[in-house]
């Protein structure tokens, strides 16, 4: 049972922002979604010891409260939504970075191999030597993730990593996730906007609203007509087709104040 939240509540100075979470994440996808200003951020921000929460984040059934910033590091890896890079690195010193929690004075070739690699499935060797001020946003948030998942963590927390990538693109780098995930038996927490990219890759979905865990789930027992409409007030038809679950949206709810009452 890698991570584990217990009656998580954090707020900023006195306005409260999540209030009572229960969370775990075992090997796998496990999606959080929810509307903006839902507390996705903030939770993986509690998670990563960034923030310090009320309640108890356990790593291994470990508390990670008292953990320092390395050893938290070591295990987690959390991707922001907003990465902050240093323009002056090359992508390949950016990927390098992710395995500092492994290197001990000098780089070992066994780190050169599983950077060269990375770089490789996520089609990124070209732009190896380039400088990040010379990429476009979307190879920045590439070369990020490639970044999180060299360091071969026990856990991942990423914040919407697809936000700037094209359509064929968000699927490579979700596969790409989802293989490492698979292959590594990493615990992936992933803030998503997009419920259909949710349905397809996670394992598990945890919806938050207004600070609170709305529910969680496998994805088609939590991606339902009544929870979009509830949660994010649109009306949706959701439809297995072979096996995969697809989410049509029809359209804003009638009416604010009918969110709380939509049935199935
Ligand atoms: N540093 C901060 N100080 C005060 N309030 C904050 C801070 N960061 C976030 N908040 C507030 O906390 C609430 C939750 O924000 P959070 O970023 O966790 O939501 P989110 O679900 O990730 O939203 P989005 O989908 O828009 O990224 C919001 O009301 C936000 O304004």
């Amino acid at each position: 049972m890698p991570l584990k939240a217990k009656q998580l509540s954090f707020r900023y100075g006195t306005h409260p922002i999540l209030q009572d979470i229960d969370f775990q994440a075992t090997p796998g996808i496990t999606a959080l979604i929810g509307p903006n200003a839902a507390g996705k951020s903030t939770l993986l921000k509690c998670l990563c010891g960034v923030l310090r929460p009320e309640g108890e984040v356990e790593l291994d059934g470990k508390s990670i409260a008292s953990w320092t910033h390395q050893q938290v590091t070591a295990q987690i890896s959390y991707l922001p939504q907003a990465f902050a890079p240093q323009a002056a690195l090359t992508v390949f010193e950016t990927v390098l970075l992710g395995r500092l929690p492994h290197l001990r004075w000098k780089v070992a070739p066994e780190d050169l191999q599983i950077v060269e690699q990375a770089l490789g499935e996520l089609e990124l060797s070209m732009l190896a030597e380039r400088r990040l001020n010379q990429l476009s946003g979307g190879q920045v948030q590439a070369v990020a993730i490639c970044q999180a998942l060299v360091r071969h963590p026990k856990v991942l927390l990423m914040d919407e990593p697809t936000s700037n990538l094209d359509l064929r693109r968000q699927f490579d780098v979700i596969q790409y996730i989802q293989a490492s995930t698979q292959r590594d038996r990493i615990a992936t927490v992933v803030a998503l906007h997009d419920l259909n990219l949710a349905a397809r890759f996670a394992d598990q979905v945890y919806v938050l609203h207004q600070g609170q865990l709305h529910s969680h789930g496998k994805p088609k027992d939590v991606l339902t007509p009544k929870m979009i409409a509830q949660v994010y007030g649109v009306e949706a038809r959701v439809v297995e087709d072979e096996g995969e679950l697809l989410i049509n949206f029809l359209g804003p709810t009638n009416s604010h104040c009918n969110r709380r009452d939509t049935r199935e």
